[in-house]
């Protein structure tokens, strides 16, 4: 591969002659300095940023800067949408990648949010239907190899000065300034939005589901959490490091806004052929005494009400991936996984998925799963805007990564909060059945805060 310069100019050299603008993408193998735990420092408030990691630390992805966002406000279409936009871009891309690592080159971050029919409330202001982008800086840590890949629009009017500028911008994240500590600034105020509200409209859906044709709604709440001073999304995303070392830790930042939190659940990875989806639900407390954990577990294992909760999660994705695959693998029984603060039943799905299938569609046909939305998904989405009363915004909506060679990987953003300002939004919900109960479910919710609550710094609930 030609250094960076020279392919700098046969970019320029292209977008004069086509009179268009190009984006260029350069990939290079590095040596990482630092160990890959400090690089969550390279983040700063201000810029747009992003940050994901994986449980296994397969993949650890860090994006600072945006030098081309990719947005949709349709509706039904802003799957189709991204990926045509997505699909322009590409074709015409300027791109020097050596390295056979998925996550490395031109790459799209970004979520979708969980219901575009919804009304918007304000706290969700700067997020559409689809919000993505490509950094211009990205490293891409792996756990053999680093890679640094550099991003810029090229324009028929560019010259090299644009590449002296992203050579200054290389050292941002090469060169760490000032490690992040973990301070937070003192917690005003910690409110729950209507709780006793909550509860009675667990106990309206309870009679729905009695009544109809309806197995499952997933329904969620809020709690607001106010500072004194505004909150820094590089110490969060550092205690989330810390503390959720089982789950995905993700932080998108956009326009000042940062959606973070640490998620157990996989929508959808893809690799090649090769899928991978996770069904995740039915929630059992933790104990710290170890025998107790593990009689908790076995009771979850063999509780009829979430047993049921969980299957509904398996069939739907089963048949997803039986539509859309030409070999699929999903075990007979689900296990465990443990969180610090709460264990689930676990059924991972694989499948090599039929040829011609990107992950965006196996992201919309998956979104939203009944471990986030319901059964069946229409109506369970038609109820949740009726009752829930609340714009869930990108909480429990797909967030992840896609690059340029259809790989990539799609998180539900649970167990997550919206940092804005000196203000916190925190986000959980359960999956409610008949055979649910009101004051459960509310204890359930609470549970499923506390990664959030400990991570911003607010006294967890006991
Ligand atoms: C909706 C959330 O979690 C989901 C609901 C679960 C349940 O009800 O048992 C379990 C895991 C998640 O799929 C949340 O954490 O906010
Ligand atoms: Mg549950």
């Amino acid at each position: 591969m030609k250094p960076i310069d020279e392919q700098f100019e046969l970019s320029i050299k292209n977008a004069k002659e086509n009179n268009k603008e190009i984006l260029f993408s350069y990939t290079e193998q590095i040596a990482l300095p630092y160990p890959h735990q400090l690089y969550s420092s390279v983040i700063r408030n201000s810029e747009d940023h992003f940050y994901w990691k994986d449980p296994q630390n397969e993949t650890i992805i860090i994006g600072l800067g945006n030098v081309l966002p990719i947005i949709s406000e349709l509706i039904d279409e802003r799957f189709r949408n991204v990926e045509e936009k997505w699909e322009n871009i590409l074709e015409n891309a300027s791109i020097y990648n050596s390295a056979d690592q998925p996550g490395t080159g031109p790459l799209l971050f970004g979520g979708f949010t969980f219901d575009p029919y919804n009304r918007k409330e304000y706290e969700w202001g700067a997020f559409s239907n689809a919000t993505f982008y490509v950094p211009e800086i990205m490293l891409t840590i792996t756990e053999k190899n680093s890679f640094l890949t550099v991003n810029s629009i090229v324009k028929p009017e560019s010259d090299v000065s644009q590449l002296m500028y992203l050579e200054n911008q290389k050292k941002k994240i090469l060169n760490i300034q000032e490690f992040s500590n973990n301070f937070i600034s003192e917690v005003m105020k910690k409110e729950e939005i209507n709780p006793e509200e909550w509860k009675e409209s667990v106990a309206r859906v309870i009679s729905l589901l009695k009544d109809g044709h309806l197995d499952k709604v997933v329904l969620a709440r809020k709690m607001r959490v106010e500072y004194q001073q505004d909150i820094l999304p590089e110490n969060i995303l550092n205690h989330l490091l810390d503390q959720q070392q089982t789950s995905f830790v993700f932080s998108f930042g956009f326009q000042n806004h940062c959606f973070a939190g640490a998620s157990p659940e996989r929508l959808v990875k893809k690799t090649g052929e090769n899928i991978l989806s996770t069904c995740l639900a039915g929630s059992m407390k933790r104990s710290n005494d170890e025998k107790h954990d593990e009689t908790l577990g076995k009771m979850l294992l063999e509780d009829k009400k979430n047993r049921h909760e969980h299957q509904l999660v398996v069939s739907m994705i089963a048949d997803v991936f039986r539509k859309h695959c030409w070999e699929v693998n999903i075990p007979d029984e689900p296990t465990l996984m443990k969180t610090p603060d709460i264990q689930h039943l676990y059924t991972p799905v694989k499948g090599k998925v039929k040829e011609n299938t990107s992950i965006l569609q196996l992201v919309e046909s998956l979104h939203p799963t009944p471990a986030l939305g319901g059964t069946p998904k229409q109506d369970a989405m038609r109820v949740i805007r009726d009752v829930e009363n609340m714009d869930r915004g990108l909480y429990a909506g797909p967030i992840g990564w896609m690059d340029y060679r259809g790989n990539g990987e799609f998180i539900v953003g649970i167990r997550s909060g919206l940092l804005k300002g000196n203000e916190a939004f925190i986000y959980a919900g359960c999956g409610i059945v008949a055979d649910s109960n009101p004051e459960d479910e509310y204890l359930e919710t609470k549970i499923k805060f506390r990664p959030m609550l400990r991570a911003l710094g607010g006294k967890e609930d006991e």
